[in-house]
């Protein structure tokens, strides 16, 4: 039924009331207006525009009781819902959608940075993982052989590169252009950044007690803060390879690998700075008895079958102290 139509049936008077047509967006609080008007104007009297200029008489309350306050009662109800419907509940949704789009912006930047609680951090149990350091110069085969590794032993496997990648790319992370630059330029990134990386990837898998951390510690300040904030490594597998294998390997890499520093200019600096700050860091491991070297020559099987050897030995003896330090 229309709703001019339903007012009117409401109620007498209203049939002798001109009603004004009122627009939809304000359709409710207008018709309910209109309602009240209605009913302060004598029967067949004065037309709404009168009433609205406050014209009418007390008189025309003469309609009585019974006529009148339902009415009255259902047209501040009108009036109420209708301004609920067209105010309040819009701006409530407007707010709640506010409030959520910020929690989901929180927990992307959370995210991104790779967050765990200072609580939670404390609570992790590093010292009790084996950690194992995969050292060698770019393109030595680290990745390589790691990913087998993984296969074999069941290590989690964690490339600091591909972290930094990784986080490179993620559009709300703060340290994008920074890691960009310094992987281009074949730089460390400044070790706070890694490091949180890291730990935040071992922190993903809690029911692990093996990790391999591939091309990490770059230079001696991460060694020592890697130690001093999350746990001293185990061991150290290092891919000794001469820099024109690895030259070589690299380029042929470049071809597809999509990478920003898989180029002859970065691929020099890369090879500067791992001579400069990356050797010393073998050295001082191999100083404390930590290091299995494994050249790299050789095809790929080749070199593999002599790291899984040498990995399920220094497994097997790290169960030993292990059995031992727990009698
Ligand atoms: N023994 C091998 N013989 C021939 N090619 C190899 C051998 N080992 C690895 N490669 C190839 O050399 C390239 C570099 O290997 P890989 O990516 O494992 O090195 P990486 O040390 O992890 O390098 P980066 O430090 O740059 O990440 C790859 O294309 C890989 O397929
Ligand atoms: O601990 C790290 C590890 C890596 N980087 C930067 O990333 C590139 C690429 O590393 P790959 O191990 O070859 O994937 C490296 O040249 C550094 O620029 C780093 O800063 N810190």
């Amino acid at each position: 039924m229309h709703r001019l139509a339903l007012l009117r049936s409401l109620h007498p008077r209203l049939a002798a009331t001109q009603l004004a047509p009122v627009g939809r967006v304000y359709g409710g609080p207008l018709w309910a207006g209109a309602l009240v008007r209605a009913y302060s104007a004598p029967p067949g009297g004065p037309k709404l525009d009168q009433a609205r200029m406050g014209q009418s008489s007390g008189k025309r309350r003469s309609g009585g009781v019974f006529g009148f306050q339902p009415l009255a009662v259902f047209a501040a109800v009108t009036l109420l819902a209708s301004g609920y419907a067209l105010i309040i509940k819009p701006y409530l949704a407007w707010k709640n959608r506010l409030d959520e789009e910020r929690m989901e912006r929180d927990e992307e930047e959370q995210a991104a940075r790779g967050m765990f609680s200072e609580a939670e951090i404390a609570k992790f149990p590093f010292a009790q993982k084996t950690v194992v350091f995969v050292l060698g110069g770019p393109g030595s085969g680290k990745g390589t052989n790691s990913a087998k590794l993984v296969d074999d032993f069941g290590f989690v496997h964690l490339s600091a590169g591909d972290l930094l990648r990784e986080e490179q790319k993620r559009p709300v992370s703060q340290y994008g252009e920074l890691i960009a630059h310094y992987i281009r330029e074949g730089l460390i990134v400044p070790h706070e950044i890694t490091i949180g990386l890291l730990r935040n990837a071992m922190m993903s898998h809690p029911e692990s007690d093996r990790f391999l951390i591939d091309g990490f510690p770059r230079n001696l300040v991460q060694a020592k803060a890697f130690e001093d904030t999350v746990c001293k490594p185990k061991q150290i597998l290092f891919f000794d390879c001469p820099e024109k294998t690895m030259l070589d390997r690299l380029l042929d890499r470049g071809k597809t690998s999509g990478r920003s520093d898989d180029n002859i200019e970065s691929i020099k600096k890369r090879f500067r700075t791992y001579v400069n700050d990356s050797r010393p860091v073998i050295e001082s491991y191999a100083k404390e008895d930590k290091v299995m070297a494994v050249s790299c020559q050789g095809t790929p099987d080749d070199v593999y079958n002599v790291t899984r050897a040498k990995v399920a030995s220094c497994l097997q003896a790290l169960e030993k102290e292990s059995g031992k330090s727990n009698k």
